[in-house]
């Protein structure tokens, strides 16, 4: 699963270099940081609605990953943005896992 942050990565630096008309990210690009941030704030949004939703309609739940993936994909535009990438992230959260890194992490849990 790590791939598809990987290559969405890949994507979203690529895209730096993308025409606006041709990319929805290169055109969040275009607008600048300020359309990105209310992007990120409006999926936020959704998503709390949609968790709302979802503990008390469990047909919710598709509507809940739909509107996450909205939030995690905005976020990562967010950081690209500002030369982040998901491993900055990650490594984040395995030290605080008690790792010290993703390398550390590979190297107990090959698979
Ligand atoms: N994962 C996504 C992804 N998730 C959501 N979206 C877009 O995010 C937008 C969110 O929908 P909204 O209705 O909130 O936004 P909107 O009304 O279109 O735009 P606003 O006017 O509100 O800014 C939609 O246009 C979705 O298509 C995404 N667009 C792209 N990707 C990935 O990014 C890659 C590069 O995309 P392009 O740059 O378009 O080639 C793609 O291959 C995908 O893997």
């Amino acid at each position: 699963m790590l791939d598809v942050l990987q290559q969405l990565s890949e994507t979203l630096e690529a895209r730096k270099g993308a025409a606006a008309d041709d990319s929805y990210v290169a055109s969040l690009y275009a607008k600048g940081l300020d359309k990105i941030l209310e992007k990120v704030g409006e999926e936020a949004f959704e998503t709390v609605l949609a968790a709302k939703n979802a503990s008390t309609d469990a047909a919710q739940k598709d509507k809940l990953v739909y509107e996450t993936a909205d939030l995690w994909f905005h976020s990562l535009v967010m950081l690209a943005a500002l030369d982040l990438k998901p491993d900055d992230v990650l490594n984040e959260l395995a030290r605080r896992f008690g790792l010290s890194g993703l390398d550390e992490k590979a190297a107990r849990d090959p698979q």
